[in-house]
């Protein structure tokens, strides 16, 4: 038995190549790629812009001056980050991500990196008819977004953070509601969403912020999947 998150992060790590400035999503399978990248010797060598404070701070405390400022504007050669769901849409696959309150961030590196790889168990193909969303908001619009998207039957529910009362607040001071939408039409909902002053960001991936999705299982199989294109 293999487990599947370093099956596919050992993947990730081959891609790269000879490429020197590396983003780096969030979670426990950017974890493992960290400690691959440790291991292999990549983390001196290269520098990295990171998704969230959890993954600098990961980076960080092995090779202290491989983390660049996101404030650099210094653009990823490639990025690497992790999924909750990998659904099958009508106009292609669509990452639902956010499950550690990094979407922002992870958003705007995948929109700017130059190649964008999305790691994931294949447990985590999900064919549903409905599927949960993290929404990050501005604190201050909070209760009028949350009963609006009630309004709307987006059955909102505040995240919450182990122990902390109140909802759970993100690395860029925003708060996360987790929402239901209906799987055949996540794209145009995205942009809907989007819509609603208040609302920084979703967590719905669609085409246009990846390139390449690995999805990896217990038996060592690796599936590869390009855009635009079915993969095996
Ligand atoms: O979107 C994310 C963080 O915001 C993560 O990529 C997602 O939650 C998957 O995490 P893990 O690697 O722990 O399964």
């Amino acid at each position: 038995m293999y487990d599947p998150k370093e099956v596919v992060a050992k993947y990730a790590l081959s891609l790269i190549e000879d490429r020197k400035v590396i983003g780096l999503g969030t979670g426990k399978t950017v974890r493992k790629l960290i400690e691959l990248l440790a291991k292999e010797g990549y983390l001196e060598h290269r520098s990295f812009i990171t998704s969230s404070v959890d993954t600098d701070l990961q980076v960080s405390k092995i090779s202290p001056t491989s983390v660049i400022s996101p404030f650099s504007g210094v653009i990823p050669e490639i990025y690497i980050d992790s999924f909750d769901f990998l659904i099958e849409g009508e106009k292609g696959k669509i990452l639902i991500k956010g499950g550690g309150g990094a979407l922002l961030r992870e958003k705007v590196l995948s929109f700017f990196s130059k190649y964008r790889v999305f790691i994931g168990e294949t447990s985590k193909m999900f064919s549903g008819i409905a599927v949960n969303v993290p929404v990050e908001i501005v604190p201050a619009a909070f209760s009028l977004v949350r009963d609006r998207l009630s309004f709307l039957g987006f059955r909102p529910t505040p995240r919450e953070s182990n122990g902390k009362i109140g909802p759970l607040v993100t690395d860029n001071g925003n708060v996360i509601i987790d929402i239901y939408l209906p799987t055949d039409d996540l794209c145009d909902k995205e942009k809907e969403l989007r819509g609603i002053p208040g609302i920084v960001e979703t967590g719905i991936f669609c085409e246009n912020l990846y390139d390449t999705i690995v999805v990896g299982d217990e038996e060592g199989r690796i599936q590869v999947f390009q855009r635009g294109r079915d993969g095996s």
